[in-house]
């Protein structure tokens, strides 16, 4: 049976975890830990953990994900999603472990005119993209076996902070939002990532660490994102395009993170639903 550490899981990926163990896991033995209970930047306080709880595997959920506040706190991003990063893969190397680890599309520049595959060139617009790919590099330096790094996109849940979440409590307070309609990419149901990854631990070989993309099928533009939560939760609320030169925000997006998710669906049989699906189970589950 695996031994199962959760980082972060307190956060939206995290939260969908706990939820769904509850339900349907009870080949697994899961320890679900947030930054108060497991500080993952601690790398004694870690080892400690592991080796007391004798954990066999860790899904690090744990992230600093605030995109704009990042360009102010670069050391923190860095320190959290790169350096923290480095504690783990070293201690899943050393115990032996086994390791699934998240990052971003915003790995990416958005240049691209196609999905972008797992091998694509890396050139991040900022700085929260920066310190992500600082963590991959990383776990691909210490290379220990058995480890994955699923970049995901867009996420949301009916926990945590999250695009859906915002466009809802702003809709209550304004008649109309103006959104972006020239960033494409793909929401992803962090409740559909977390069973994708459950579906995978029991087949996780690797000799070293492999990079897999998994997003929810189709494409969107935030525009489009925010006019469909509006449908789907009844609202009345104005939803007016945008572009991002109109719309400033501290840090720049990627104009196109579109992921190919070819690889994780051949390689682990996994079905990925479409985005417009899986956000109507979320609003029920918000309603
Ligand atoms: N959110 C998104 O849109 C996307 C996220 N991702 C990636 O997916 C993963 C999961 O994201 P998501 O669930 O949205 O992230 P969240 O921000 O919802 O959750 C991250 C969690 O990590 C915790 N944390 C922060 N610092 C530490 C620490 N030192 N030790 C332990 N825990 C810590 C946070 O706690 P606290 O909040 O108290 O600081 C928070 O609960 C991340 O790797 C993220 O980069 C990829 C693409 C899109
Ligand atoms: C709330 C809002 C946002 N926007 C724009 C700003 C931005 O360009 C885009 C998305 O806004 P947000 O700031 O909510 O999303 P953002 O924080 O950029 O989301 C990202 O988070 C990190 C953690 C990831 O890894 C990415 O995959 C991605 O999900 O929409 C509007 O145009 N109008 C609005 O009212």
């Amino acid at each position: 049976m695996e031994t199962i550490l959760v980082t972060g899981s307190g956060g939206q990926l995290g939260l969908s975890l706990v939820n769904l163990e509850k339900e349907e896991y009870p080949q697994f033995k899961f320890l679900f830990t947030n930054k108060h209970t497991l500080n993952i930047l601690d790398f004694e306080e870690l080892e400690k953990y592991i080796v007391k709880n004798k954990v066999t595997l860790i899904i690090n959920c744990a992230a600093y994900t605030n995109v704009d506040k990042a360009e102010d706190e670069e050391e923190l991003a860095y320190k959290i999603n790169c350096l923290a990063v480095q504690n783990i893969g070293q201690l899943t190397k050393k115990h032996q472990l086994k390791l699934i680890h998240i990052s971003t599309d915003y790995v990416f520049d958005g240049t691209s005119e196609f999905p972008y595959k797992e091998i694509a060139i890396t050139n991040p617009q900022n700085k929260y993209g920066h310190s992500k790919l600082e963590g991959e590099k990383e776990l691909l330096k210490i290379n220990p076996p058995n480890t994955l790094i699923i970049r995901t996109s867009w996420l949301y849940a009916p926990h945590g902070k999250n695009f859906v979440k915002t466009i809802l409590k702003l809709c209550e307070e304004k008649d109309g939002i103006s959104v972006v309609n020239d960033q494409i990419g793909s929401p992803t149901y962090a409740v559909d990532l977390a069973s994708a990854i459950l579906k995978i631990i029991p087949f996780l070989q690797t000799e070293g660490v492999q990079i897999f993309h998994y997003a929810n099928s189709g494409k969107c533009s935030w525009y489009q994102f925010a006019k469909e939560i509006i449908k789907i939760s009844n609202r009345t609320c104005k939803i007016e395009p945008t572009t991002s030169q109109q719309f400033k925000t501290k840090a720049k997006r990627p104009k196109f993170s579109l992921l190919n998710t070819e690889k994780i669906q051949q390689t682990f049989d996994i079905k990925i639903p479409y985005w417009e699906t899986s956000l109507k189970k979320c609003i029920n589950l918000i309603n």
